[in-house]
């Protein structure tokens, strides 16, 4: 890859609280180059989330960035400070959310919520930072978009919500768009038309996005490259084809023998992880070694006592196990 646009390097994140400290997530590395779509897949309680959170500097105590480095364009996020950080945020780096109830203000109409973007970012008057917003709702597909900018949040279904934050997020043509779990509380149909609008507004702007899912299936679709994330760390990153192909990581082989088969449908990440025995270990018991060795069928004596290096696989892509194949 040229220069990534974004390249996350040994990211270290912890949690504390009461004169504790637990690590939530820990040597999590992955670069994005522009315009290219990367997954970060893996079951709840893995450190997605809160990995995206750095990204935009919205992590609050009692989780903190405690090591590592997030470059965007050169620079590293971790050192810019509260005012750039603003700056940047939904003009260079936007983020749509699971739930656009929780992420838009119910008070103020849809319109206003995209105008502000432009006034903010852009400089524009009111005036016309509210024709832009009819624009800007036109190109997410809301029909009678004119109309439409008057409504409250709460006047529209799911969806629509789902378009407003995609409007609001790709209002200033970020360079990268991140997602996360977007479609999670949608019905299947409308899920898959708000990807493909995703896909295809990102594509036409040459926006990269970093695509946050439980699901390898919605990542399979949309991405090139895949991070498969296991309590907190990085267990293998690939090229998705590669990942179906040869998946190296025991985890990812849990991962893929447990996507559903065409025709059925699993909605809930959690249920389709049944085929790997027991949970993720909460975060104060991770294991000192390996993370997934307690519920690995290849773990050793090394995994117990050890945590795993990253192992070069070829073809821009490695994996962190002792026995990976
Ligand atoms: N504010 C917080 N205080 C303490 N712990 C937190 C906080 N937010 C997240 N965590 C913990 O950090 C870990 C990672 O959470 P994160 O939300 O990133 O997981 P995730 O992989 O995105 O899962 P999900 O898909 O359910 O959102 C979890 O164990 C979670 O309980």
């Amino acid at each position: 890859m040229s220069e990534a646009l974004l390249d996350v390097k040994d990211l270290r994140i912890d949690i504390v609280a009461g004169g504790t400290s637990h690590n939530a997530v820990e040597n999590v590395s992955f670069a994005i180059g522009r315009g290219e779509t990367f997954g970060l897949v893996g079951e709840s309680g893995c450190g997605k989330s809160i990995t995206a959170l750095a990204m935009i500097g919205l992590l609050k105590p009692p989780l903190i960035t405690s090591g590592g480095s997030i470059r965007f364009k050169g620079q590293n996020l971790l050192e810019l400070s509260a005012r750039e950080m603003r700056k940047l945020r939904g003009n260079r780096i936007a983020m749509i959310f699971q739930e656009p109830m929780t992420a838009l203000n119910p008070l103020s109409p849809v319109g206003r919520q995209i105008a502000e973007m432009f006034v903010l970012h852009q400089g524009a008057t009111w005036h016309e930072a509210e024709k832009k917003a009819v624009e800007a709702l036109a190109s997410v597909q809301v029909p009678a978009p004119d109309q439409r900018v008057k409504n409250y949040p709460h006047q529209m279904s799911g969806g629509m919500r789902q378009r407003v934050m995609i409007a609001i997020a790709l209002a200033c043509n970020p360079d990268l768009l991140i997602a996360d779990e977007p479609t999670t509380a949608l019905d299947v149909t409308v899920q898959a038309e708000i990807l493909k609008l995703m896909q295809e507004l990102c594509d036409a702007r040459g926006t990269a996005v970093l695509m946050i899912s439980h699901d390898l299936g919605v990542i399979a679709k949309m991405c090139r490259r895949v991070g498969i994330m296991y309590a907190g760390h990085m267990a293998e990153e690939r090229p998705v084809s590669d990942v179906f192909r040869t998946p190296a990581h025991p985890y990812t082989k849990g991962l893929l023998s447990s996507l559903p088969r065409l025709g059925s449908r699993g909605s809930h990440g959690r249920k389709r992880l049944q085929e790997i025995e027991g949970v993720v270990p909460s975060i104060a018991d991770f294991p000192a070694g390996c993370r997934f060795e307690p519920r690995c069928d290849r773990a050793s004596a090394i995994c117990v006592k050890q945590k795993p290096v990253e192992v070069d696989l070829g073809n821009d892509g490695f994996v962190r196990c002792f026995h990976h194949e």
